[in-house]
Formats: C-alpha cells, sequence, structure tokens
C-alpha cells in the first residue's frame, strides 16, 4: 500500500553517502599502493584515453586522473583527437597494451561516432581491462560459476554501495532501470550473481511505475533527469542513482549541473535509502576504477 502522505512527511531516507564511502577506499587504496611499491619498486599504472573534446567526458577523465595521482597511481594520459582514425585508436590501444608500466586502460565512452566502439574494446588486452568492458569479460560476467578478471566499475560502485550500508542482495527484488552495456546490463548481471531475482525495464516497458514499485533495490540507469518519482518507489526501497545528465543551472560555474535519474527530494521521503548526485555513485565509480587497477598490477606484479 502507498504510503499516506502524513508518513510520507515523516519518513526521511538514509542517505548514502558515496563520496565517504569512496574517500575510505581511497585511502585504502593508497595504503596498499605503497606497500606495493616498497616490495617491487614499481607503481600501478593507468591509462586514461579520451577521444575529442565532450565536455562532460573531458570533466569525468580529468577526475579519473586526479583521482589517480592521489592514491599514487601513475596516470598515463592519452588525448586523441576527434578525427583519428578506427585503425589509429587501435594502434594506440596496442601499445599500451605493450608497456608493461601500463596495469589498466581505461577509453572513455562514448567514442565519436565514426568509431566501432566494440571494435575498439574488443583490442584492450583482457589483462587490463579495467573498465570491464570487454566483451570477453562481460560474457564471462554473465556466464553462471565464471567471473570475468575485471567487474565493470559503475555496476560494481553500486554493489559496493549496498554492501558497505548494510543492505543485502540475496533473495531480493531488484529492477534496474536502463540496459545500457556499461551500466544496465552489467549491474544486472552482478545483482544476479548476488541471487537478486532480476528484472530490467527500459524504455519498451509497460507498466514501468508498478513494476519498480515492487522492488527492493531499484537501479536508476536511464539517462533521463528526475525521472522517477517519489510514487514510484516501495516503502523503506534502497534506491541507487546511476544518472549522469547535465541540466542547466546559470548559477553554475560550468552553466550546468549534475543531476540524477531519480526525483531526489521526492523519493527521500519513501525510500529507505537513496545516493544522491552528486556525491553518490559517481565518485564511488572512479574508486572502483582505481581499485581495479591495483588489483589488476597486483596480479602482474605477483606473477
Ligand atoms: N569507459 C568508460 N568508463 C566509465 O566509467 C565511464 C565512461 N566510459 N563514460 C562516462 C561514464 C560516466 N562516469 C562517471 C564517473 C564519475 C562521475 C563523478 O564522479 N561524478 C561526480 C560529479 C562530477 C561533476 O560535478 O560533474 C558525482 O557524482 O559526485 C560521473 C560520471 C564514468 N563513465
Amino acid at each position: 500500500m502507498a504510503p499516506s502522505s502524513e508518513e510520507q512527511q515523516e519518513k526521511k531516507a538514509c542517505i548514502i553517502d558515496g563520496k565517504a564511502i569512496a574517500q575510505t577506499i581511497r585511502s585504502e587504496i593508497s595504503t596498499e599502493v605503497k606497500l606495493l611499491s616498497e616490495k617491487y619498486g614499481k607503481v600501478p599504472g593507468l591509462a586514461v584515453v579520451l577521444v575529442g573534446s565532450r565536455e562532460d567526458s573531458q570533466s569525468y577523465v580529468n577526475l579519473k586522473r586526479k583521482a589517480c595521482v592521489e592514491v599514487g597511481i601513475k596516470s598515463f594520459n592519452v588525448d586523441i583527437p576527434e578525427q583519428v582514425s578506427e585503425a589509429e585508436l587501435i594502434a594506440k590501444v596496442h601499445e599500451l597494451n605493450a608497456n608493461p608500466d601500463v596495469h589498466g586502460i581505461l577509453v572513455q565512452l562514448p567514442l565519436p561516432s565514426h568509431i566501432g566502439e566494440e571494435n575498439v574494446m574488443n583490442e584492450i588486452s583482457i589483462e587490463k581491462d579495467v573498465d570491464g568492458l570487454h566483451p570477453m569479460n562481460i560474457g564471462k560476467l554473465a556466464m553462471k560459476g565464471r567471473d570475468p578478471l575485471f567487474q565493470p566499475c559503475g555496476p560494481k560502485a553500486c554493489l559496493e554501495l549496498l554492501s558497505r550500508s548494510g543492505i543485502s542482495v540475496k533473495g531480493k527484488k531488484a529492477v534496474v532501470v536502463g540496459r545500457s552495456n556499461i551500466v544496465g546490463l552489467p549491474v544486472s548481471l552482478l545483482l544476479l550473481k548476488a541471487d537478486a531475482t532480476v528484472t530490467i525495464a527500459h524504455s519498451h516497458t509497460p507498466g514501468l511505475e508498478s513494476i519498480i514499485r515492487e522492488a527492493d533495490i531499484v537501479i536508476a540507469a536511464t539517462g533521463n533527469a528526475h525521472m522517477i518519482k517519489g510514487d514510484w518507489v516501495k516503502l523503506s526501497a534502497a534506491v541507487i542513482d546511476v544518472g549522469t545528465n547535465a541540466v542547466a543551472d546559470p548559477s553554475h560555474r560550468t552553466g550546468y549541473r549534475p543531476a540524477g535519474d531519480v526525483d531526489f527530494d521526492q523519493v527521500c521521503k519513501v525510500a529507505g535509502w537513496v545516493t544522491p548526485v552528486p556525491g553518490g555513485v559517481g565518485p564511488m565509480t572512479i574508486a572502483m576504477l582505481l581499485k581495479n587497477t591495483l588489483d589488476g598490477a597486483k596480479r602482474k606484479m605477483e606473477q
């Protein structure tokens, strides 16, 4: 039953502080990087490849590069002009595959439309695929009893936020809204691996609101700002907002501000837990990228 408006007034969701949790993880990583460098005389290295000059991609890539430096991971900054051919970009990936100081390779998406994203992802060495988006890693993620070398960062961030907030997934009803290769699909597979019952909803799903209302756990990854309303959410559900939409805001330095897929103010009054945007999944995604890079480097150095 939907809560009465009185209940809605009183209730206040627990806000999951992704920024704080990410900071904790980053200091754990920082300690481990020091240990590795004492033991092997080498630090982990991450290549962050940016093609073109999309403003949003530039700002995400800068956050990733800065985060590396902060924990002692060496950041290899690869900036490539928009007009690069697919073959040239792939040649760059091969060069990074062969570089022993590079333990992780991230090619920021989306790529310009003349380049086939899958063709590029396919060429990243799976041992360096810290984004977890190589078809082989995604394929293993989809198989029961198998594990990829790396799990995709955004999806991994969602599960880490749930587990560090004491929210169990096993046996729960989870609804994922969105089916992208980078978030919706892989987060569904991770939830399934964690023994949730998973529904994947998307723009062609009829009765979306009532499906979401069944969920103990909602993962919002639609790319539509503030789409998920308070009365779509079951009382006390956990709502994880993966949305990173730019909405115009003249008072902001850049002229826009990040907004989630969830109507935060409404959902706060109904949900048990909710992640904010900014300060939720975003910073955790970057922390998971650092973690994957550390793990990849460790695996390599220990060989
Ligand atoms: N190969 C690839 N891997 C990715 O992981 C990937 C990608 N491509 N393409 C785009 C998306 C988006 N993404 C974000 C990561 C962090 C924040 C983040 O930290 N956001 C801050 C706010 C930043 C701001 O102020 O704009 C926050 O939510 O608090 C946002 C978005 C990674 N992505």
